[in-house]
C-alpha cells in the first residue's frame, strides 16, 4: 500500500463560476469600477467557501486532500502564468497588485494588446496564451494559492492545489516576438521546472499534503512535439520534482485528463509521484499491461485514480460500468480511487436547479454535484463491497432503460429521412458555375462585411428576459425586434458596407437560439458553463432525434433584407457547431445526430431563398475544436464533419451563395477540411496573428472567396485605418482581390457599440484605400 494516500473519492475540479454566476457579476462590476479589490476578493472567498461547504456535504472527504482547490478568478492558464511569474516584457510596466497584472494580461487596455485566448484541448473553454522568450522572467509566486489553502483550513478542510503542469504550460505557450528565430518555449523547461519545486515546497511549507499537477497535453496529438516526445518531457520532470522527499513537497497526484493515456499508463506510473489519474471516458485501460500484471507493478507504490465519471456530459454516469472498471483495477491489486476524467469545469452546477425542465428529462442527468455524488457512491462500494451500493446501482440501470425507451429519442421518420440521404445530397453544383451564377449579386472585389452579430446592448438583453418572463407580449418584443434590425440596417449603409446582417438581436446565443426552435433538445435555466473569463453559456441538451417544426430565422432575415437594395446574409449555425456546444446524446455515434441536424438546417435554407435571401451564411467555428486529439480518429471525423455541414448546404441553387465562419483555428491543420466544405466564401480569425493564415491559403492554392478577419473583436481597442489597410495588404499579396473579403475576426455581439462603429467606419475606409492603390498601380 502506498505511504501516502489520497481518500478513495476525488474530483479534479469544480466548475468556479457560482451557481448563479456570482463571480461574473463581481469581476465585472470591479472592472466597471463600481467595486473594489477588497469587494471583489471577499465575494470570491464566500464563493469558495460555499463550494467546499457544499462538496463536503456531497461525499468528498474534508481530510486528506480528496479535495481539489480549483478555484480561479480568470483562467487556470493565467493563474499558472502568475504563478510562475512570467509576465511578458511588454506588461512590465503595469504596476499595481497581482490582481491589477493578472486582468491586465488577460483583457489588455489601451496601451496593451491582451494576451492571445484559444481553445483549452477540445473544449469550448479559453485559456489565455503564454508568452515566452528567452529573457522572460521566472520565480515562484505561491501566494494565492497559499492563501486559499490557509482559508480552506480555516473551515476545517485539507484541500489539493492544483496547477497546469510544467510541460503543459509550456506546449500551450507560443514563443513571444521578441523571441529569436527558432526558440521554442519548451526550451525553457529547467528553468520552469525549477520554479516548479519551489512552488511545491512553499505549498509543503503552508501544508499542503497534496498537490494535482495536470498534464493533459499527454492525451494530444495536436502538438508542436509528438505523444512520444511529452511522455519523455514529463518522466524527466516528474523525476525530478518526485526526488524532493515528501515532506518538503506535497504528495502529487499527477493528472492526464481529456482523452486516453492507456499506452503512456504504466509509465507515468512508475514515475515517483504518489498517484496519477487516467480519463477512462475518453480512454480505455491498458488491457495488455493489465493482464500481465506490468499494470499492477508499475502501480506498485502508486494510487491510480479512476476518471469514470464523465466532466465533459451530463448524462447520469452508468454507474454499473464504471464500477466494473474500477473494480477490474482493484482485483489486479492496483490502489484505486474513484474519480472524475477531468476538472468538472465543463458542466454546470446541479441538476436540481433545473425545475422547468421535464421530471422525465430531468431523471437523466447529472451536473457537476451530481457527479459527486456519483463519485462517493462509487468509492463507498469499492471500500464496503458491490452490495453495499447495489440499490444506487439498480436505480441507475431502470433510468438508463427509462431514457432508452423514452418517445421522442427515436422517431421513425426522421431516421428513414437519414438514411435516405444519398452523396448527391452532399454535392453542389461546380464551383466555377456557381462563380457564373452568382455574378449577379454584384459583390466588389474587396468587399466589405461582418460576422453577423451586432452589439448585446443591456436593452436587448432586458427585452429579451422580459419577454422570457411574460412582462411583455409577442407582438411588442416582434416589434422591439423589427425596431433594432431596421437600427442595424442603416447603420450599416451608413458605414457603407457592401453585405448586410440582420444583427443576430434575437439570439440569447448562437447556439441555444436554435435549440429552442428545434425538436429533440431541451435548453436550461441555470447550466451555465464558463466559456472565457466572466463569459458563459448554457449549453443545450440534445436528447431526442432533431426536427425543425417550424422556419426559424426567416422571420428577420427577410424583413432585414425588405428595408435594403444591398444583400442581407442570412445567419445559420452550422451542424458542427450546434453539437460540438451542446451536451449531446451519447447513445448514439455524433455522426449520426450531426445528419439530423444538417436536415433541419437544409430546410431552413430553402425557405430562406424562397424568401428572397440570396447569400446563407452558415457558421462553424467549432470545427476545429472538435478534432479529436488523437490522429487516429482525426480522419474519421473529418469525413462526417465536412459531410454535415455539405448535407446542411448543397440544397442551395448554384446562384445562392454560401458563406461559412470559423474562428479560434490553427488552419494549418484543418485546412483541406476547410476547402471540403465547399462554401463559396469563408470568414476566419486572422487579426491578432496578423495574417497568418493567409501563407497556408496562398500555397494550397485555396480558389474561393476568403476573409480574414482585419479587426480583432475580442478587445474594446478600436483598430486604426492605417492598422486593417496593413492586414488587407499582406492578405492581398498572396490571394487575388476578387477573391479577398474584408471583415471582422467574428460577430460583435460582446462588444460596444461607439467601439464598434468607429472600427467598422475605419475598416471600410482600410479597404477603400487597398482598392484605389489597386486601380492606380
Ligand atoms: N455557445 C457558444 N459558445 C461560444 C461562443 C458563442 O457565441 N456561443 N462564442 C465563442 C466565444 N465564447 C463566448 C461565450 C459566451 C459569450 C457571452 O457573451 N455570454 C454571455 C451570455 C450570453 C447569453 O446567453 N445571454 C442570454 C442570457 C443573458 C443573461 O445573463 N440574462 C440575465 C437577465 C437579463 C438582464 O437583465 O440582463 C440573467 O439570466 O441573469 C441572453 O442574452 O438572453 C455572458 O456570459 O454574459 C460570448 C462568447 C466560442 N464559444
Ligand atoms: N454569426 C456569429 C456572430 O457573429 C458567429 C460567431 S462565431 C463564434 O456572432
Ligand atoms: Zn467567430
Amino acid at each position: 500500500m502506498p505511504a501516502h494516500t489520497l481518500p478513495t473519492a476525488t474530483i479534479l475540479g469544480y466548475p468556479r463560476i457560482g451557481r448563479r454566476r456570482e463571480l461574473k457579476r463581481a469581476v465585472e462590476s470591479y472592472w466597471r469600477g463600481a467595486s473594489d479589490e477588497a469587494e471583489l476578493r471577499a465575494t470570491a472567498k464566500d464563493l469558495r467557501a460555499a463550494t467546499l461547504a457544499r462538496l463536503v456535504e456531497l461525499g468528498l472527504p474534508a481530510e486528506g486532500g480528496a479535495i481539489p482547490d480549483s478555484f480561479s478568478f480568470y483562467d487556470q492558464v493565467l493563474d499558472a502564468t502568475l504563478a510562475l511569474g512570467a509576465i511578458p516584457e511588454r506588461f512590465a510596466d503595469i504596476s499595481g497588485s497581482d490582481l491589477v497584472t493578472y486582468f491586465a494580461l488577460a483583457r489588455g487596455d489601451r496601451d496593451h494588446q491582451p494576451l492571445e485566448m484559444t481553445k483549452w484541448f477540445d473544449t469550448n473553454y479559453h485559456y489565455s496564451v503564454p508568452e515566452i522568450d528567452e529573457r522572460t522572467p521566472f520565480g515562484a509566486n505561491a501566494s494565492a494559492l497559499v492563501e486559499r489553502l490557509a482559508e480552506a483550513a480555516d473551515q476545517g478542510i485539507e484541500t489539493r492545489p492544483v496547477l497546469v503542469g510544467p510541460v503543459t504550460y509550456l506546449l500551450l505557450a507560443k514563443a513571444s516576438d521578441e523571441a529569436g528565430e527558432g526558440f521554442r518555449p519548451i526550451d525553457r523547461l529547467a528553468d520552469v521546472v525549477a520554479v516548479y519545486a519551489e512552488l511545491l515546497r512553499a505549498l509543503a511549507a503552508a501544508g499542503a499534503q497534496w498537490v494535482q499537477i495536470d498534464e493533459p497535453a499527454l492525451v494530444s496529438d495536436s502538438l508542436s512535439v509528438s505523444r512520444e516526445e511529452t511522455l519523455a518531457l514529463v518522466e524527466r520532470v516528474y523525476a525530478e520534482l518526485g526526488a524532493i522527499p515528501v515532506g518538503e513537497r506535497p504528495a502529487i497526484l499527477l493528472t492526464a485528463p481529456y482523452g486516453d493515456s492507456s499506452a503512456a499508463l504504466a509509465r507515468l506510473g512508475a514515475l515517483p509521484v504518489e498517484a496519477v489519474q487516467a480519463d477512462l471516458v475518453r480512454g480505455s485501460l491498458p488491457e495488455d499491461a493489465l493482464a500481465s500484471g506490468a499494470l499492477a507493478e508499475a502501480f506498485a507504490d502508486t494510487q491510480l485514480v479512476a476518471g469514470v465519471v464523465d466532466g465533459r456530459n451530463i448524462w447520469r454516469t452508468d454507474l454499473r460500468a464504471a464500477f466494473a472498471t474500477a473494480e477490474r483495477l482493484k482485483n489486479a491489486g492496483i490502489a484505486t480511487v474513484i474519480g472524475t476524467s477531468n476538472n468538472l469545469q465543463h458542466v454546470p452546477h446541479d441538476v436540481a436547479d433545473e425545475t422547468k425542465l421535464d421530471a422525465r428529462l430531468r431523471s437523466w442527468l447529472a451536473f457537476a454535484d451530481q457527479k459527486v455524488a456519483q463519485v462517493a457512491t462509487l468509492a463507498r462500494g469499492l471500500s464496503e463491497g458491490a452490495a453495499a451500493i447495489e440499490p444506487e446501482l439498480a436505480e441507475t440501470e431502470r433510468i438508463l432503460a427509462d431514457r432508452a425507451a423514452a418517445p421522442g429519442v427515436r422517431i421513425d421518420g426522421i431516421r428513414s429521412r437519414v438514411d435516405a440521404v444519398t452523396a448527391e445530397d452532399r454535392n453542389r453544383a461546380a464551383e466555377g458555375d456557381r462563380r457564373d451564377a452568382q455574378r449577379g449579386l454584384g459583390i466588389p472585389e474587396l468587399a466589405t462585411t461582418t460576422i453577423g452579430s451586432f452589439p448585446q446592448t443591456a436593452e436587448i438583453r432586458k427585452a429579451r428576459a422580459a419577454h422570457g418572463k411574460g412582462e411583455i407580449d409577442e407582438e411588442t418584443y416582434e416589434g422591439f425586434l423589427r425596431a433594432e434590425i431596421e437600427r442595424v440596417i442603416r447603420l450599416q449603409e451608413e458605414i457603407g458596407l457592401d453585405v448586410l446582417v440582420h444583427g443576430e438581436a434575437e439570439r440569447n446565443d448562437m447556439v441555444q437560439y436554435f435549440a429552442e426552435l428545434l425538436d429533440g433538445f431541451a435548453v436550461t435555466e441555470h447550466g451555465w458553463v464558463q466559456s472565457y473569463g466572466t463569459r458563459a453559456t448554457r449549453p443545450s441538451i440534445l436528447w431526442g432525434d432533431v426536427s425543425r417544426p417550424n422556419p426559424m430565422t426567416v422571420r428577420w432575415s427577410s424583413y432585414a433584407q425588405s428595408l435594403t437594395e444591398r444583400p442581407v446574409k442570412g445567419m445559420l449555425t452550422g451542424p458542427v457547431t450546434i453539437l460540438a456546444w451542446s451536451f449531446v446524446r451519447d447513445d448514439q455515434p455524433l455522426s449520426d445526430t450531426a445528419s439530423q441536424v444538417a436536415l433541419a438546417l437544409r430546410d431552413e435554407i430553402d425557405d430562406l431563398v424562397d424568401a428572397g435571401i440570396s447569400i446563407v451564411q452558415v457558421d462553424e467555428p467549432a470545427l476545429r475544436e472538435l478534432l479529436p486529439l488523437d490522429r487516429d480518429r482525426q480522419a474519421a471525423y473529418l469525413d462526417w464533419s465536412v459531410g454535415a455541414f455539405r448535407l446542411a448546404t448543397a440544397g442551395a441553387a448554384p446562384g445562392v451563395q454560401i458563406h461559412t465562419h470559423l474562428c479560434y483555428s490553427e488552419f494549418g491543420e484543418i485546412i483541406d477540411a476547410v476547402d471540403g466544405l465547399d462554401a463559396d466564401v469563408t470568414s476566419i480569425e486572422a487579426a491578432r496573428s496578423r495574417m497568418d493564415v493567409v501563407e497556408p491559403l496562398g500555397d494550397h492554392g485555396y480558389s474561393r472567396g476568403i476573409g480574414p478577419g482585419v479587426y480583432d473583436i475580442h478587445s474594446p481597442r478600436i483598430p486604426s485605418v492605417e492598422e486593417q489597410a496593413e492586414l488587407i495588404r499582406i492578405a492581398a499579396a498572396r490571394i487575388p482581390g476578387e477573391q479577398l473579403w474584408v471583415n471582422p475576426d467574428c460577430g460583435l455581439k460582446t462588444r460596444g457599440y461607439d467601439e464598434t462603429v468607429a472600427s467598422l467606419k475605419n475598416l471600410v475606409s482600410a479597404a477603400q484605400t487597398v482598392r484605389e492603390a489597386a486601380v492606380r498601380a
